[in-house]
């Protein structure tokens, strides 16, 4: 991230969440104090996760038999460790966020592990498709609930998809997991367009928009939503980043692209001329069909993805407007 030149988009909230706080909140390079736990209070006991920056096992704490989740890091920048540590020091405690209970090391590698409360997950392969309408307003509304409150705290996740999200449907629990991408926002930064997962990424993303904001968390939460009602895993499925932006052209029109594009002051890169066709906009209804007709034919569910899968991230609702949205104050 580094300042930019020319500031041409500003989030609509909490634009001034990290200016406001003190420096030590935000400033992961300079200022981190970290009190290591002690490695023998664990214990591994099976291997549950491999993620791209981490191995994941589920653990034991010894000293009061709890179990935990033991994220052990793989060598990356300091400087991702300590974002990833100050990000959940500063939302640790927070509404359907993740709890880091302790951080450890090993004396010899110098490796740090995370170690976190764990959820009794059930794979969103299983769980999605049982969902009903009424379902979908309680745990959307929790994941809600979670992004509003980083977004207050300063922080985009930049990686919100099902495997992020964790849902215990026994405890009606969900956590937002993996803070390993998230970023601190400060007005008029550019940012590193390369984050999140391929399907979840947002436009501004795709066609190389630095300036984005918390509002990239609400295409991805669109983009879950979109597939869970149309029955349609991953909504939008692009075969390289440059493929995506097209599948999602596909859907919202071309010339609403055009119109992003300008309002922004971005040239689209000369990859797409061979790529990118002319598309008129895909109605939402032309999604329905025999199969999701009991979720697709609400109105309000699919009013409310088409406030959120939007091209221009300052229109898409924020997590505060979209909690308001019509959708979770209909009794299914
Ligand atoms: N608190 C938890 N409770 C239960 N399971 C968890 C928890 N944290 C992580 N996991 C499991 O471990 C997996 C990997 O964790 P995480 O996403 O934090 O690692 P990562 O290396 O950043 O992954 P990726 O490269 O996919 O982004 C998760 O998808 C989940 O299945």
């Amino acid at each position: 991230m580094s300042k930019a030149a020319r500031v041409y988009s500003v989030a609509r909230v909490y634009a001034d969440a990290n200016q406001k706080r003190p420096k030590e909140y935000w400033d992961y390079e300079n200022h981190h104090e970290i009190n290591w736990g002690d490695i023998v209070d664990y214990e591994i006991i099976s291997k549950i996760g491999r993620g791209k920056y981490s191995e994941v096992f589920l653990g034991v704490n010894v000293l009061n038999d709890q179990e935990c989740v033991i994220k052990v890091l793989k060598p990356v920048k300091i400087k991702k460790i300590y974002r990833e540590i100050k990000i959940l020091q500063n939302l640790t405690g927070g509404p359907n966020i993740v709890a880091l209970l302790d951080l450890i090391q090993d004396k010899q590698s110098r490796i740090p592990a995370l170690i976190f409360e764990k959820v009794n997950n059930v794979d969103f392969r299983v769980l999605y498709p049982t969902f009903t309408l009424s379902d979908l307003q309680f745990y959307f509304m929790q994941l809600l609930v979670a992004l509003d409150y980083c977004h207050s705290m300063g922080i985009i996740h930049r990686d919100v998809k099902p495997q992020n999200i964790m849902i215990d449907p026994t405890e009606k629990k969900l956590k937002l997991i993996d803070w390993g991408l998230a970023e601190f926002y400060h007005s008029g930064m550019d940012y590193n367009v390369r984050v999140a997962s391929r399907y979840h990424k947002g436009p501004e993303l795709l066609v190389n928009l630095q300036q984005y904001d918390y509002s990239l968390d609400l295409w991805s939460v669109g983009c879950m939503l979109a597939a869970i009602v149309f029955q349609k895993e991953p909504f939008f499925k692009g075969d390289s980043n440059n493929d995506q932006l097209v599948k999602i052209a596909k859907v919202l029109g071309t010339k609403d692209l055009t119109a992003y594009l300008n309002k922004y002051g971005i040239k689209l890169s000369s990859e797409f001329d061979k790529i990118l066709g002319n598309y008129p906009r895909k109605p939402w209804a032309s999604f329905a069909n025999d199969k999701n007709r009991a979720m697709a034919s609400d109105t309000t569910v699919v009013d409310f993805i088409d406030k959120l899968v939007r091209y221009d991230h300052q229109e898409r609702l924020t997590a505060t407007e979209a909690m308001s949205h019509k959708f979770f104050h209909t009794k299914f």
